[in-house]
């Protein structure tokens, strides 16, 4: 993650006193990530991860988020679970934000995966999918086709500044998903962000999963979707076909695809492509002066899009059937 919000020492210590997870030894910011402000906590009882929500967690949505990451690791799935205050409360408020302590995981996130652990994460968004089926709250998908063309008007004809073209090319993109978005796939808790960087692991098994900030209520297969674009490209633009493989047959060996998951999958990477160039086009032309924070490549997204526009069938991800 990225630190927006700086949090004056004197501050940060009072904070952490009400948690009674020890005396606060060193409070690091993270560079890593882009969206909210994070800090790595050392207390005299282990390690803590503070989180300072920022502009696109609307605080409505944070008890969905810290209910389900404890619900997931009540299911045995290993993610951050929120530490509750001395007055039993997960939320808290610092420097002005709301604010959750988690607890910190072992592990290595991995730069460039290979197809085992393109394999491990099939398996663990499949477990997740499962460890969700039951949570009792929903979250709709607010950068989903409806949240779409408000983003691409936030870029505006600057887009066309990063890519000739570039504007066009979205306007036309969403009207296509407009029209043809499928429906009634089956559904449920998701991730929807769950890239390499939010997955650890130790050695070449999985060991955990970070992030669950974007998470809401939506086809599963989309979540698949986000996987097959963020795990299986190579740097130089090509999709790599053992690795689409590996992940769909990790994912199927724990939740088999319906034939309707199937079919939607070219349209449902596509839209994730859009969704991912959308959100990082407007990061990039809208960097807060002073942020600690690396946006991310908008093109990189254009590319895979221009990718998947010409994809006709998932084998063309590795599907074996
Ligand atoms: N619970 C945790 N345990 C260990 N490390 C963590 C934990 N949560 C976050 N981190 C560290 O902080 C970094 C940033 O966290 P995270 O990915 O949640 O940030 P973000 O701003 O939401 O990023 P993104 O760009 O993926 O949305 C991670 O790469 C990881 O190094
Ligand atoms: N994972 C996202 C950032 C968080 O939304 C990206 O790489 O664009």
């Amino acid at each position: 993650m990225a630190v927006y919000t700086e949090v004056p020492d004197d501050e940060m210590a009072a904070f952490v006193a009400r948690y009674g997870i020890g005396e606060l030894l060193s409070a690091k910011g993270i560079a890593e990530g882009v969206e909210n402000s994070n800090y790595l906590l050392h207390t005299t009882q282990g390690s803590y991860i503070l989180t300072l929500y920022e502009k696109r967690v609307n605080p409505d949505d944070l008890p969905f988020f810290l209910g389900l990451m404890q619900h997931l690791a009540g299911r045995g799935l290993i993610c951050p679970q929120p530490v509750k205050d001395s007055r039993g409360e997960m939320l808290g408020r610092l420097a002005g934000r709301p604010a959750a302590i988690v607890t910190f995981l072992d592990g290595l996130s991995v730069r460039r995966p290979t197809a085992a652990h393109c394999q491990e994460l099939g398996r663990g968004l499949a477990l997740l999918h499962e460890a969700g089926a039951d949570f009792a709250m929903e979250r709709v998908n607010a950068l989903s086709v409806p949240g779409w063309r408000p983003l691409a008007h936030q870029a505006g004809p600057d887009a066309d500044k990063v890519s000739p073209g570039l504007a066009r090319r979205i306007m036309a993109e969403i009207a296509v998903h407009e029209a043809s978005w499928p429906k009634d796939l089956p559904r449920g808790v998701i991730h929807a962000d769950l890239f390499p960087n939010n997955v650890f692991f130790i050695g070449s098994r999985l060991s955990g999963l970070i992030d669950f900030y974007f998470a809401c209520t939506d086809a599963y297969a989309y979540d698949l979707a986000i996987c097959l674009n963020s795990w299986c490209f190579e740097a130089d633009g090509s999709f790599n076909l053992t690795k689409g493989q590996a992940l769909l047959a990790g994912y199927e060996s724990v939740r088999p695809l319906s034939e309707a998951e199937v079919a939607a999958l070219p349209q449902l990477c596509r839209g994730s492509a859009l969704r991912f160039l959308l959100t990082r086009l407007v990061d990039w032309l809208n960097v807060p002066p002073g942020a600690l924070v690396k946006p991310h490549d908008p093109l990189e997204y254009d590319r895979k899009l221009a990718f998947h526009q010409r994809v006709l069938d998932a084998r063309e991800f590795g599907l074996k059937r």
